[in-house]
C-alpha cells in the first residue's frame, strides 16, 4: 500500500523578487528512491533546505514524516538525514574516529560499534583507521553516507551525491543506495544532473526548470507522455537507395529522417518485421536494426528546450509590448 512520506503543497520560496521555487506539489511514497532533475538554479537545493525546515517557504506547506517541517525543524532533523553536496570531516581523524564523535554528538549509545556496523555497511570495513584527509571523494560521500545512516533516519535526502567521482565509484555508490532502500525500506530524494545515473536508480523523477516542477513520473511514462506522438523509432542502417516513399505509405508511419549514417523511422506501433521486409525487397542491404527507446536524456532535453522556448518568447511578448496585449494570442 503506498503511503507518501513527503508530502509538499503549493510550496513557493521567494528570494527578493526571484521565484526560486514555484508553487510545487510533490508526494513521494514510503520506500521510493525520488530523483530531483534540473539546471543549476532550478530551485533544487531551495526545495531541499525547505523540507529540512532550514529556510521559510513564502507559501505553501512541506511534511515530511507527518511533520511540518517550517513549524516543527527539530523533530524532522531527527527523522531525515541530510548529506550536502560537500560533507566535510576531521581530516586528522580516522573514518571510526570521525563516525565515532558524530554519533557520540547525536546521544547514540554504543557510539564506537554503531560507527563500526555503519562503516561495515557503507563498505569502509578495511579503511575505518585511515585518516579521513586521505581518503578519496568516493571514500568520502560513503562515509557521508554512514554520517547519515547513523541517526536511523527514516529519509534521507542527498543533494548531488556522485559530483566528482568516478565511474566505478558512481555504480557502487548507487548500487549501495538501492541496497539501502530495498533493505531498510528507506525513502530516498536526491538531487543531480546527471540524468543516466539518476535513471538507473530512481523509481520516479521530477523535472525541475525555473522553479518550477514540469513533470514528474517513471521514465517510461514521462516518454510515453511526450512522445506520443510517435512512441516507436527504428534506425535502419546498410547501403542501397532508401524506399521512403514507399516507408510513408505504410500504417502509423510519422517520419523518415536519412541521414548518412542511418534511416530513422518513426510511428506509432512497431512494424519493425514490415520494414525490414521492405526494405530487402527493394534490394537495400541492411547491415542493423535497432529499436530506439526513449531514455531521460531525451526526455530531460524535450521538457528544457520547450521551457527556455516559452521563456524566450515570453521575455519577448514583455519587452515592447504591453503583456496583457500578447498574452491572448500566446499559444503555450
Ligand atoms: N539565499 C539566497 N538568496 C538569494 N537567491 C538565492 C538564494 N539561494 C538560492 N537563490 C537563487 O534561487 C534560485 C534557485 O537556486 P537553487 O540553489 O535552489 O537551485 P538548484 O536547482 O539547487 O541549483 P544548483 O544545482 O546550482 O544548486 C537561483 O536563481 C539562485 O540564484
Amino acid at each position: 500500500m503506498e503511503q507518501p512520506i513527503i508530502e509538499i503543497v503549493g510550496l513557493t520560496k521567494y528570494y527578493g523578487s526571484l521565484k526560486a521555487v514555484d508553487n510545487l506539489h510533490l508526494s513521494i511514497n514510503k520506500g521510493e528512491i525520488f530523483g530531483l532533475l534540473g539546471p543549476n538554479g532550478a530551485g533544487k537545493s531551495t526545495t531541499i533546505l525547505m523540507l529540512l525546515g532550514l529556510t521559510e517557504p513564502s507559501s505553501g506547506m512541506a511534511q515530511i514524516c507527518g511533520i511540518n517541517a517550517s513549524r516543527n525543524p527539530i523533530p524532522v532533523k531527527r527523522k531525515v538525514g541530510y548529506m550536502p553536496d560537500n560533507v566535510g570531516f576531521y581530516n586528522e581523524l580516522t573514518a571510526l574516529e570521525n563516525l565515532t564523535y558524530i554519533g557520540r554528538l547525536n546521544g547514540i549509545p554504543a557510539a564506537e560499534d554503531r560507527a563500526r556496523e555503519m562503516l561495515t555497511e557503507v563498505g569502509l570495513e578495511a579503511a575505518m583507521h585511515k585518516k579521513t584527509g586521505t581518503f578519496s571523494r568516493g571514500m568520502k560521500q560513503r562515509l557521508g553516507l554512514a554520517d547519515v545512516l547513523i541517526k536511523q533516519p527514516e529519509v534521507i535526502i542527498l543533494d548531488e551525491p556522485t559530483l566528482g567521482i568516478d565511474p566505478t565509484g558512481v555504480r557502487d555508490f548507487l548500487a549501495l543506495i538501492q541496497q539501502l532502500s530495498e533493505q531498510r525500506g528507506l525513502t530516498i530524494l536526491l538531487s543531480s544532473h546527471h540524468l543516466h545515473q539518476v535513471q538507473q536508480v530512481c523509481n520516479r523523477v521530477g523535472i525541475f526548470v525555473g522553479g518550477q516542477l514540469l513533470a514528474e513520473g517513471n521514465v517510461n511514462k514521462l516518454a510515453a507522455e511526450l512522445f506520443k506522438a510517435a512512441p516507436y523509432v527504428v534506425q535502419i542502417t546498410g547501403s542501397g537507395k532508401v524506399p521512403e516513399s514507399e516507408v510513408l505509405q505504410m500504417p502509423g508511419i510519422e517520419k523518415v529522417t536519412v541521414t548518412d549514417a542511418a534511416v530513422e523511422i518513426s510511428g506509432q506501433q512497431d512494424i519493425t518485421p514490415d520494414l525490414v521486409r521492405l526494405f530487402v525487397s527493394k534490394g537495400f542491404d541492411i547491415s542493423s536494426v535497432q529499436k530506439k527507446s526513449y531514455g531521460l536524456d531525451e526526455i530531460y532535453q524535450q521538457y528544457f528546450e520547450n521551457n527556455i522556448k516559452e521563456n524566450v518568447s515570453n521575455e519577448k511578448s514583455s519587452g515592447l509590448f504591453q503583456r496583457s496585449f500578447f498574452g491572448r494570442f500566446k499559444k503555450r
